[in-house]
């Protein structure tokens, strides 16, 4: 049962982000983004720099594409593309350990390389022909979205590393081509989904940090805190931040990475775009510096992020890890 009494921190970024932030304001905001994670995995933020209307254009293209006939999305499919980049149908995914298939749609854009780099997380995007869907209704707008909350990922990403006691420009030592995954999300009416499904069942992030916009109004997350569901409000320009399985464990546990699931139940359809912002492919933990906390270990995110990709979804069972490691069962 979802918890109506727990609420998730709303932390306001002004007083670290604008032109005017001391080094005293940036020290409030470093302190409450570690308590946040510390005790929830997750908070909410307001004044993060992203336009309102970069949002709302947004929104507006991921439901424009998931409006093409369905074939035209399967002839994009993501399970076809080495970069995992695309179209994932409802039904693609599959956790090892759920019930059901997720009930959601989603599209898959990255860090755009001219050429697919092996492992498999860098590589060309696909894009909808603009007979299809002129730009400036998909294109466009999505890329900028995406480079905008690349930059706010890299400041959470700096906001942790000071958190824990360590200088934020470690952030550049640990990343210069770092793998952006952003994943527009369509989640069908109540009445569209199956007894029993979810929209995305629960699970924890793989990686770094996640950004999530959730369309205003259309609730339906939930992040498991100590056995219990709190329900994540989508509230108008309030992001919503957490961290993934591999800043946990380099903090070693200091970070949290909650569970969490989606599950609309409402009758209207919900959108919500998350961008995953893990780190150069050959880093390794930024947290180590010998002086503030960090766990120790040399692996690298290519190698944390392949090992969770292999233990999680059921469709890389029987997999290679040559088929792996070129990419082929690459999914959030
Ligand atoms: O759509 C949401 O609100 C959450 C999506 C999510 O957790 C994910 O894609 O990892
Ligand atoms: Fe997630």
């Amino acid at each position: 049962m979802p918890s109506a009494d727990l609420i998730l921190p709303l932390i306001d970024l002004a007083p670290y982000l604008s032109p005017d932030a001391t080094p005293s304001s940036k020290a409030t905001v470093i302190a409450q983004v570690r308590a946040a994670v510390a005790e929830f995995g997750f908070f909410q933020v307001i004044n993060h720099g992203i336009p309102l209307a970069s949002q709302h254009a947004l929104i507006e293209a991921i439901r424009t594409l998931m409006r093409i006939p369905k074939e035209d999305k399967l002839a994009m499919s993501f399970l076809k593309n080495p970069c995992r980049r695309g179209y994932e149908g409802s039904g693609d995914t599959f956790r090892t350990g759920d019930k059901m298939h997720d009930a959601k749609e989603a599209f898959y854009i990255g860090r755009p390389s001219e050429k697919i780099e092996p492992p498999g997380f860098h590589g060309p995007n696909i894009w909808p022909s603009p007979e299809l869907v002129p730009e400036a209704e998909f294109r466009d707008p999505v890329w900028s979205y995406y480079q905008e909350t690349n930059r706010l990922g890299r400041e959470i990403w700096q906001l942790l590393i000071q958190g824990l006691g360590h200088p934020g420009e470690l952030l550049s030592q640990f990343t210069k081509k770092p793998v952006v995954m952003m994943k527009m999300i369509r989640y069908p009416p109540f009445s569209s989904t199956l007894p029993g499904q979810f929209g995305v069942g629960a699970h924890t992030d793989f990686g770094g940090v996640t950004v999530l916009l959730q369309e205003a109004g259309r609730n339906g997350l939930e992040v498991e805190h100590k056995g219990e569901w709190i329900p994540v409000p989508a509230l108008e320009n309030v992001l919503v931040i957490n961290a993934g399985d591999m800043i946990a464990g380099w903090s070693g546990g200091v970070y949290q990475s909650a569970k969490h699931r989606v599950i609309n139940k409402g009758e209207e359809e919900r959108i919500s775009c998350a961008t995953f912002w893990h780190g150069d492919l050959d880093a390794t933990n930024p947290f180590i510096d010998g002086k503030g906390e960090g766990a120790a270990g040399d692996e690298t995110v290519a190698d944390l992020l392949v090992k969770r990709f292999r233990s999680q979804f059921s469709l890389m069972k029987g997999k290679k890890t040559e088929e792996v490691v070129r990419g082929e069962v690459f999914a959030h």
